[in-house]
């Protein structure tokens, strides 16, 4: 699944969530200061332009003179005209804060998204670095490079982004850290994304707002710092700025008080107005978070489900009853996999160990077993998605004629399998909403893949994922699709995943526990849902979870694990008629507990509505 930093338009335009943009409008403060901002950066532009004279212009005549028609703030202690050098010095000001930032980003901002994401020895070595230039006193090095590279302002200000950068990088990392492990950051890689789109589209979103907080006070801070310069007189004395005015205003405070005010204030009323506008995004990105934590509630206090459309089993081809494996083309392969983790002595602990199963097209496999039996990682291991710090001991996976793992391999062929991902191979997750990204619309969730992986226009793709939600069974696919994941149930959630999987016409999904993390009724709905999909596309299905009565209700076949091995195999009807293996009977006893044993299954072999779930 994924979304698009785009998503920000589309949110402006969305009656559900205002935008944070409309959210800082309606602060007071954060109004005025990007007004004055705006101002200043306008100044900035056009300050030289408009400035009545020079910047060095000089009427030795009239020095320290008092504001008049020719001069409207005065002069200073050369004659030179105040108003023109304010101008002049808002320009080399604002415009060479604004470099020293955009140095700053342009370091910390790429660093900190690598180093946070892929972690290893990039992050080793820019984490060092970070903390080197951190360790260093800015005003030192900044001495320095005046002696050695000269008095320019631009310099310094490129010299001070580069000091500065860690900061970014520390902010992007951890951000980006803290989301990197998200659910729905892998749901976008089994959708078929690349990193560099996941990156820019899941990880950047999440770390935009601190940069924009960041930057405004990285801005104040260069300000004062090169004012902090200038006033010391270790500025450019050739260019007008700030600083130098303060300096010139100091020194003739008796003379002429009046000197030292229009610098001041506008200084003061900069950062002043940077720090406001930080304040106020912080305040209305909180203000945000707030109204989704309220709206989450009242959903859930309401139980928000909107639809529900059981999907009829009738029609379904006969599974359940041909005792043997596939009949059909073979279409995946799993072949003797060993997965295990080093222990912190080294030693391995093998978690999945020797699981073999096979799925036709079209066939459902159920994989079952109590919790840690080893259903996930093989799962997992299928879609080529086990942790970096997993070791695939033995066997092989091949899928559709293509060895995604071969014998010998320690890991899964990521160039393979990352082609199959999303367009061939399909993944429904356990838990719904965390695989969802807060930040984007459902719509937008389900439109990015259909663009990526189908390479479909965005309206074509738009058109396709509102008959996707029809096709899930959502009532209103148009209200889904405008709204964010906060705002819909869990129920409805999972079939926007679901929807999410079949929108690439895969041939094989892995449901990981697809209805665990629902409720009891909401359960059967998706279940309905995902075999009447399952039936009408022709997928084949790998259909993970403990719970046999689901396998009863919609597999075709059935793989029993126990402690990272299968103990039994064989179709649904057989091993629920006649368990063969002592885990096999446990976990049945315990399913049917308090109820008629033979209640799954009719004598015929075909099966009854209204059998567990
Ligand atoms: N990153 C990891 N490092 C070490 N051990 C792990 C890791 N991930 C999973 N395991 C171990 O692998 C075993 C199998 O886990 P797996 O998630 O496949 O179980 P499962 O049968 O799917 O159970 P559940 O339904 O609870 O997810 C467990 O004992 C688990 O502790």
């Amino acid at each position: 699944m994924t979304s698009a930093l785009d998503g920000l338009t589309d949110a402006a335009t969305s009656s559900v969530r205002p935008h944070i943009l409309r959210r800082l409008l309606r602060n007071p403060l954060a109004v005025i200061s990007s007004t004055i901002l705006a101002i200043l950066f306008v100044l900035a532009l056009i300050g030289p332009m408009i400035a009545p004279y020079g910047q060095n212009f000089a009427d030795v005549a009239q020095p320290l003179a008092d504001p008049s028609s020719a001069h409207w703030l005065g002069t200073d202690s050369a004659g030179r005209d105040v108003v023109s050098r304010l101008l002049f010095g808002t320009q080399l000001t604002i415009l060479s804060a604004i470099v020293c930032a955009a140095v700053a980003i342009a370091i910390g901002l790429p660093a900190g998204l690598l180093a946070g994401y892929y972690g290893g020895r990039f992050d080793g070595v820019a984490g060092w670095i970070a903390g080197m230039l951190m360790s260093l006193p800015s005003i030192i090095v900044l001495l320095a490079v005046r002696s050695a590279l000269g008095p320019s302002v631009w310099i310094s200000m490129l010299i001070f982004g580069i000091m500065l950068s860690p900061g970014y990088f520390r902010l992007t990392r951890s951000a980006v850290q803290s989301v990197r492990g998200e659910l729905y950051v892998d749901a976008a890689r089994v959708a078929g994304l690349s990193d560099a789109r996941i990156i820019a589209r899941h990880i950047l979103s999440v770390v935009r707002a601190p940069i924009i907080i960041q930057t405004a006070i990285v801005v104040g801070v260069a300000i004062s710092i090169q004012a902090g310069l200038q006033f010391l007189g270790l500025g450019d004395p050739s260019e007008a700025s700030w600083g130098s005015m303060v300096n010139d205003g100091f020194r003739n405070l008796f003379n002429a008080p009046g000197l030292i005010v229009p610098p001041v204030v506008l200084i003061g009323a900069t950062i002043g107005a940077l720090v406001l506008l930080a304040n106020g995004i912080r305040d209305a990105l909180e203000d945000r978070a707030k109204g989704k934590r309220k709206r989450s509630t009242k959903d859930i206090a309401t139980g928000a489900i909107t639809v529900v459309t059981p999907v009829q089993q009738a029609g379904r081809a006969p599974a359940v009853g041909d005792e043997a494996a596939p009949s059909g083309d073979e279409l995946l392969r799993v072949d003797g996999i060993g997965i295990g983790y080093r222990k912190p002595d080294g030693s391995l602990r093998t978690v999945v160990d020797d699981v073999s199963f096979t799925v036709a097209r079209g066939e459902v496999v159920g994989i079952v077993g109590e919790s840690g039996s080893g259903k996930s990682q093989t799962a997992f291991a299928i879609l080529g998605l086990l942790p970096d710090d997993a070791e695939i001991v033995s066997g092989s996976i091949e899928f559709d004629g293509t060895r995604t793992l071969a014998e010998g391999q320690t890991k899964v062929d990521q160039s393979i399998v990352r082609t199959l991902r999303g367009k061939r191979i399909a993944y429904i997750p356990q838990e719904p909403m965390s695989n969802l990204d807060p930040n984007f619309t459902v719509g937008h969730q389900l439109v990015r893949p259909l663009q990526v992986t189908k390479r479909m226009t965005k309206a074509a793709a738009r058109a396709r994922a509102l008959e996707l939600l029809a096709m899930v069974g959502i009532k209103d696919p148009q209200r889904t699709f405008d709204a964010y994941p906060h705002e819909i149930s869990g129920g409805m959630a999972q079939r926007v995943l679901i929807a999410g999987a079949v929108a690439g016409e895969p041939d094989l999904i892995i449901a990981d526990e697809p209805t665990t993390a629902l409720d009891v009724t909401v359960q059967a709905e998706v279940l309905d849902v995902l075999r009447d999909l399952q039936h009408r596309l022709g997928m084949g299905m790998v259909l993970v979870t403990h719970n046999f009565g689901v396998v009863a209700d919609i597999a075709d076949r059935v793989v029993v694990m126990q402690a990272g091995r299968v103990v039994e195999t064989g179709s649904v009807r057989s091993v629920l008629r006649e368990p063969e293996h002592p885990y096999t009977q446990m976990l049945l006893g315990s399913m049917l507990e308090g109820k008629e044993p033979m209640t799954l299954l009719t004598a015929d072999g075909g099966r009854r509505a209204g059998g567990p779930r």
